[in-house]
């Protein structure tokens, strides 16, 4: 099994948009059908999905586009500066505008009891805080939301990497998303394979990354 760190994976995502021309925006969709596959629809129909304004909150962004457009019930709770966010995160937050009234931004003290008041109904929350991106220990309302996740026990799925863990040495940065299932897209992250509490909820997802682009960073190979 192949095994990459964050930085690797990063590197091997913008080799496959940047030299492939791969369209991030189908890297994004592959992602969230993933993730949509191991979600048993007849089971779960009410949704908390928590987003970063990365793309880890971009692919979080399409899978509940995908809920709504089965008329499936999805709260959505953003916690960042939009401003900051992707063109593929914004392309699915227009989207996700026209389909859900239930779309908060999590501020202050009262966002976080008005979304973890709302937690607490859902059936399954989707962690899309943070992937490959965290880079640094989680503090502040970061923390906070995480905590809230891990509290009101829901069964979580986290988006590529549990929010809060190091992809790259495992090491918790702080508050970790206690997922009950992780969907890692295309390739073991070195965090995640390394902690036996992570690898065994994990799961491994193509998204159409070309071989190309992981052997080009793994082995150096271009050609
Ligand atoms: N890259 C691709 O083509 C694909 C990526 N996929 C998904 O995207 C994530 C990686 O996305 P990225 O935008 O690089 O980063 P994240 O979404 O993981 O993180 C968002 C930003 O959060 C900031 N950050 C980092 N650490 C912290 C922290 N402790 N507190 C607050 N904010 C933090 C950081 O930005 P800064 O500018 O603040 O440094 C991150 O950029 C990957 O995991 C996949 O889920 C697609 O799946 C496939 C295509
Ligand atoms: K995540």
């Amino acid at each position: 099994m192949i095994l990459v760190d964050r930085v690797q994976m990063q590197a091997i995502d913008r080799y496959a948009i940047e030299v492939l021309k791969v369209p991030a925006l189908s890297l994004v969709e592959r992602a969230s059908m993933a993730v949509l596959k191991h979600i048993n629809l007849n089971k779960f129909g009410y949704f908390g999905v928590v987003v970063g304004v990365g793309n880890n909150g971009a692919d979080g962004l399409a899978l509940a586009r995908n809920l709504l457009a089965r008329y499936k019930d999805v709260e959505i709770f953003i916690i960042g500066d939009v401003e900051k966010a992707s063109p593929e995160f914004k392309l699915n937050l227009e989207s996700c505008e026209m389909l859900c009234e239930e779309i908060y931004y999590v501020e202050s003290i009262e966002d976080l009891e008005n979304m973890e008041k709302r937690l607490s109904n859902v059936n399954l929350i989707v962690d899309a805080i943070f992937g490959t991106g965290l880079n640094r220990p989680v503090t502040g309302i970061y923390a906070t939301v995480i905590s809230i996740i891990n509290n009101v026990m829901k069964y979580k799925i986290s988006i590529d990497i549990p929010s809060g863990l190091d992809a790259s040495t495992g090491q918790d940065l702080g508050e970790v998303v206690d997922a009950d299932l992780i969907v890692t897209m295309q390739l073991m992250k070195t965090g995640l394979y390394e902690r036996e509490a992570y690898k065994r909820k994990c799961v491994i997802e193509d998204i159409g990354i070309p071989q190309k682009a992981i052997d080009s960073v793994i082995y150096g190979l271009v050609n």
